[in-house]
């Protein structure tokens, strides 16, 4: 049966008709149908195009060949053998350092179904950096990926220095350590640290007590001899180079020196930089403390690179940023749970809670959210997690998280590639299990557009979301030249994968971080019925769909719905 079905807002008349000139094909059903819309802005979607095309005519963006579709192996190995319903929903971010930077490493992390690769600055040098960039790059290049890059800021946390070059170093209960302000030339002295901040040995006192990673190892200070901290181990543990470092007196986080100090220090300003001219889709701010940074950081990417495409991410780790969380999200492009610091500013047992309402709350603004830290970070040392690891990655994914994030698992532990695929076949399982049960159904979404184009977009994702899950068709289709249409079906996480379409290489590779998308690149005219013809017949040709799939199909060319059943 070969059936269509559209809602549409027409830029022919002041009010919109149903499109009854589908085709009907050799066999097939047709039911026309009309509704009556206000007429949106008519020029809404010639002004998208055409920038589009400036955008490609600059060179910004290779044009994909006419009749081609950009699509990864890996997607299309997926469709091809297990069809739609199998796709995952939940979206990967690895962390790349020393185990997973060379050019077969990153790519058996995309074939393991890395969305995004993140490298953190407050490691390694910019020229490492640049190098592993390059390689995502031409993973993405030769292999049709479309792996995006996150660069996350160092940030004004005070930090550890990076162990003489070691992997780790074992704390054990009762040894004495140095916590030190002073430079060495040659290696440090055993068992002793250097800290990032000069006025540490000034700001501690006796008695105060010394968090690793949020509590990882923990120390006591018991003496201070000039620049010297000495500290007894009071929790053993592996310390980790450039681990963070925070101090509690009398039960509470001893915030003074962040409070002072510019969220974005003068080298991640450097940093910044170099993520623009590197080209990084995703810069994540750390210590976040208010919307007003977000939008400083906004403005000025968008006065340096008129036509950059890097998106913001607040990360959410400190006190200061659970007290301005809405604004904060609001004024981003995204949010990432940073549990690792966030563990050692608020009570352990506030960040679960903490999390599940930052996901809500991106949801509900409709910016991606990631989940971060200590997923399965048992793996760094073993080839399978634990079970409460188990149950804390099918948390996230029960809550519908845009996106979780492997740290310390894919950077330096033993086990990149299996930590990987613990993440995605629990993803798979537990989204399964959510759609039979319909968990993720009762989240309220309100209103977030404001103009009548907008407000008319949101709407027609909404009903495009339920009408897909209702007629429980196969996928939903979405054209869309900013993301912001793909990004609305996203929100609503509907029952079938959404293959959004969309003409530019960077938007496909920003939503790949978004729950549930398929970012295909494919260049695309104001004419749907021809761009739907082309998408059925690439994607017939490369298996990727069949005769008789049912298909829902938004876009924002024309401000449409319909559905449609693959002729
Ligand atoms: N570029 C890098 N070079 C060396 N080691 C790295 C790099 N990136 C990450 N790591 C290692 O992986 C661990 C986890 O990474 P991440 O979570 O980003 O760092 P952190 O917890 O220090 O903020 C780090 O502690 C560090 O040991
Ligand atoms: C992701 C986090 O940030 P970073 O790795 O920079 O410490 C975290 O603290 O959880």
């Amino acid at each position: 049966m070969s059936c269509s079905i559209r809602l549409s807002t027409s830029i022919a008349s002041s009010h919109s008709r149903i499109f009854n000139k589908i085709p009907v094909h050799k066999h097939g059903i047709h039911v026309p149908n009309y509704v009556s819309i206000p007429r949106p802005i008519t020029a809404h979607s010639k002004v998208l195009i055409s920038e589009n095309l400036k955008i490609t005519a600059a060179g910004q963006v290779k044009p994909v060949p006419a009749g081609e579709i950009e699509v990864d192996k890996v997607t299309e190995a997926e469709l091809k053998e297990n069809g739609f319903r199998s796709t995952r929903r939940t979206k990967i971010v690895c962390t790349i350092g020393p185990r997973t930077c060379g050019f077969e490493e990153l790519e058996a992390l995309a074939v393991g179904g890395m969305n995004v690769a993140r490298i953190n600055m407050c490691h390694g040098t910019r020229a490492w950096h640049r190098a592993v960039i390059q390689r995502v790059k031409r993973l993405n290049e030769e292999k049709g990926f479309a792996v995006a890059v996150m660069m996350d800021t160092e940030g004004s946390g005070i930090h550890m220095g990076d162990l003489n070059g070691a992997e780790s170093a074992k704390a054990e209960d009762g040894e004495m350590w140095t916590f030190t302000v002073r430079e060495f030339d040659s290696p440090c002295p055993e068992r002793t640290i250097n800290v990032n901040y000069d006025g540490f040995a000034e700001d501690v006192k006796v008695g105060d007590e010394l968090l690793v990673d949020g509590g990882m190892v923990r120390f006591v200070v018991v003496e201070i001899i000039g620049p010297d901290v000495i500290c007894r181990c009071s929790d053993p543990g592996l310390l980790l180079p450039r681990a963070n470092l925070t101090f509690w007196r009398n039960g509470s986080l001893v915030q003074e020196r962040n409070a002072m100090l510019p969220t974005i220090s003068s080298k991640d300003w450097l940093d910044i930089d170099f993520a623009i001219a590197e080209g990084v889709d995703f810069i994540a701010v750390s210590f976040v403390k208010s919307a007003e940074v977000i939008k400083h950081l906004k403005s000025y990417i968008a006065a340096r690179s008129p036509d950059c495409q890097t998106a913001v991410i607040a990360k959410i780790e400190s006190v200061d940023s659970l007290k301005n969380l809405e604004e904060i999200i609001k004024a981003s492009d995204g949010a990432m749970v940073a549990r690792g610091d966030l563990g050692a500013q608020i009570p352990l047992e506030h960040v679960p809670s903490v999390q599940e309402n930052i996901v809500q709350l991106c949801r509900q603004l409709n910016k991606p959210a990631i989940v971060a830290s200590q997923l399965v970070e048992s793996m760094i040392e073993y080839p399978i997690p634990t079970r409460a690891e188990v149950a804390d990655v099918s948390e996230a994914v029960a809550q519908q998280a845009d996106a979780l994030m492997l740290s310390g698992e894919s950077a330096m532990g033993q086990y990149p590639e299996k930590a990987l695929s613990v993440l995605r076949s629990v993803s798979l399982r537990i989204e399964r299990s959510s759609r039979e049960k319909k968990r993720g159904d009762s989240l309220e979404l309100p209103t977030i557009s404001f103009s009548l184009p907008a407000s008319i977009s949101e709407q027609l994702c909404n009903t495009a979301a339920k009408m897909a899950n209702k007629l429980e068709v196969d996928a939903l289709f979405v054209y869309t030249q900013t993301g912001q249409t793909a990004s609305l079906l996203s929100r609503n996480r509907p029952d079938c994968p959404i293959f959004a379409f969309t003409p530019t290489a960077s938007i496909r590779r920003r939503l790949n971080l978004q729950w549930g998308l398929i970012p295909f690149r494919l260049n695309f005219t104001d004419n749907m019925e021809s761009n739907l013809n082309r998408t059925f017949s690439l994607l017939k040709a490369r298996g990727m769909i069949k005769s008789g799939d049912l298909i829902i199909v938004v876009s924002d060319v024309l401000q449409s719905v319909q559905a449609i059943s693959v002729p």
